[in-house]
């Protein structure tokens, strides 16, 4: 669904972002995009979904070249930025005049959605506050039908109920035929939603694993249920205990910590590094 091979990419006058970066995303994931600020998250998907083009390499998304923007191509691919344009429109005016752009688009899927999240479609955009038109634009994208969702912090500005009912549209949306890709800091929010843990960091894609491959091989521990610190692949000390990465023995139950992952990534790539298999 998404293939990238030796992109590199600058803005005018600044350095070298992406060097020949590498990715190849495939159908039926919802993918968690993770990076330090400024490391390039929502240039890449700038560039993924055709609005920033790069400067070498090849972009393929849907068997598309994105920067051409056919229609084809823009109907099937629904970006919810981090900053959402100023809008006039009644909600249900917005849905009549932006929804043919997606040729799938499921108005009862919409309807639901809006009432999961608890907005009358009757009030005007320009009347709600950051969160409600947050949720709005994420019932619409999950209406859109588009085979390739991408989400830049969704659940910023969202409240703890409405995170849970995006965790929960997002997970009964979800079919075979889709990919969604969500760039956010907010890991907490991607608990149990997301498949696969993509890393951007320092121009490249150093971390790509699905989450059964990461449940497969670390633990997540404190730090006294495994003392010896030779085992740690990463740690970071608590008030009590610390917390600890170590590579699975097959014997623990551990859910993923993912601020722990990826600070663990970031800090020592080389002992995370994705294999070429996975
Ligand atoms: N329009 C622009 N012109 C020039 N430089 C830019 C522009 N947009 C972003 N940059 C620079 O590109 C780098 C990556 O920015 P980007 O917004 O893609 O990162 P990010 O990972 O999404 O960051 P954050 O997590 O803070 O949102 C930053 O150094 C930023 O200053």
């Amino acid at each position: 669904m998404i293939s990238v091979k030796n992109l590199s990419f600058h803005y005018a006058k600044k350095k070298e972002l992406f060097h020949e970066l590498n990715l190849e995303l495939g159908q039926g994931n919802i993918v968690g995009l993770l990076g330090k600020n400024g490391a390039g998250k929502t240039s890449l998907i700038k560039i993924l979904t055709g609005l920033l083009y790069p400067k070498a390499g090849e972009c393929q998304m849907l068997g598309e070249t994105p920067s051409k923007r056919s229609p084809q191509f823009l109907g099937n691919v629904y970006f919810l930025p981090e900053e959402i344009e100023e809008s006039n429109l009644r909600m249900d005016k917005h849905v009549a005049l932006y929804a043919p752009f997606y040729p799938k688009f499921d108005h009862e899927a919409f309807a639901s959605n809006m009432t999961s999240f608890g907005i009358d479609p009757s009030e005007n955009l320009k009347n709600l506050s950051y969160g409600q038109k947050k949720q709005f634009y994420i019932s619409f994208g999950l209406a859109s039908g588009c085979s390739l969702l991408v989400f830049d912090e969704p659940t910023n500005g969202l409240d703890i109920p409405s995170k849970s009912v995006f965790r929960k549209l997002v997970a009964s949306s979800m079919t075979d035929d889709k990919l969604i890709l969500i760039s956010t800091h907010q890991v907490r929010d991607l608990g149990n939603l997301i498949d696969r843990v993509l890393v951007l960091n320092n121009g490249a894609i150093i971390f790509n694993k699905s989450t059964e491959d990461i449940s497969n091989q670390y633990d997540f521990v404190s730090t006294d249920t495994v003392p010896d610190s030779t085992q740690w692949l990463y740690h970071e000390r608590g008030l009590g205990n610390g917390k600890a990465i170590v590579q699975s023995q097959g014997n623990l139950e551990s859910k993923i910590d993912l601020e722990l992952l990826f600070s663990g990534i970031v800090a020592h790539p080389e002992k995370f590094k994705t294999t070429a298999h996975e």
